[in-house]
């Protein structure tokens, strides 16, 4: 089977640290996400500027598509997101343009669940329209109040939809094991890693568990 790849959530605001951090943890991660306040924050040219300075990482731009989809991601594939991210609450035309976009470019769709009540059928009918990639998602808000991504994987994964399935909502070197086992194929780690005292280190610590899942 294949490895996991594990994505880091770029959540600050600031262009010059949002790229530093970025260099501190570019070896160990596979995918470089910016994360949705960042992207509305600094816009296609940090896209630009990541995709040029890692060329060995993949790029995520949590861009949380509600609408417009095609018109909305197809500048961001443009610019070399390798994938982008779309609401499941948004309407299956939505989620199709930003399929449409994303193969258009030869890049990648996530379908984000965040929010969506019925998460299994969402899941199936998107991977069923073409989505590469399901999104199992507890976000910062509902994470406040408690809540964690577990049950949704299980539920998520039961299905055997055959797209990989991104988890996202907390993880840290106490869980991301387990998460892999559950059935993620990219597991997403934001605080865990910029609220460290070293990201370099934590990353470094999270990948040889991820590889060791
Ligand atoms: O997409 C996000 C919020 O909507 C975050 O980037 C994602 O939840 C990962 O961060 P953390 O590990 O801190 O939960």
């Amino acid at each position: 089977m294949a490895k996991a790849l594990i994505q880091m959530a770029l959540d600050s605001l600031d262009f010059d640290q949002t790229i530093a951090l970025a260099e501190q943890v570019a070896p160990y991660v596979d995918i470089l996400e910016i994360g949705t306040p960042c992207i509305k924050y600094n816009g296609l040219e940090l896209v630009t500027a990541l995709k040029s300075k890692f060329p060995n990482n993949l790029i995520l731009v949590d861009l949380k598509t509600m609408d417009a989809g095609e018109y909305e991601a197809t500048p961001f594939y443009e610019a070399g997101a390798d994938i982008c991210t779309v609401l499941g609450v948004s309407d299956k035309a939505t989620m199709g343009g930003v399929i449409k976009a994303a193969n258009a470019n030869n890049a990648e769709a996530q379908i984000d669940l965040i929010s969506v009540k019925d998460k299994k059928a969402v899941a199936t009918e998107a991977a069923r329209n073409g989505a590469q990639i399901i999104g199992v998602h507890t976000g910062l808000d509902a994470q406040a109040a408690g809540q964690t991504p577990f049950a949704d994987l299980k539920d998520i994964a039961s299905l055997n939809l055959g797209v990989r399935i991104s988890v996202a909502g907390g993880l840290n070197k106490n869980t991301i094991q387990d998460t892999v086992r559950a059935g993620a194929t990219i597991v997403v780690v934001g605080a865990a890693i910029y609220g460290a005292d070293s990201p370099a280190e934590s990353a470094k610590e999270l990948r040889a568990l991820v590889d060791a899942a």
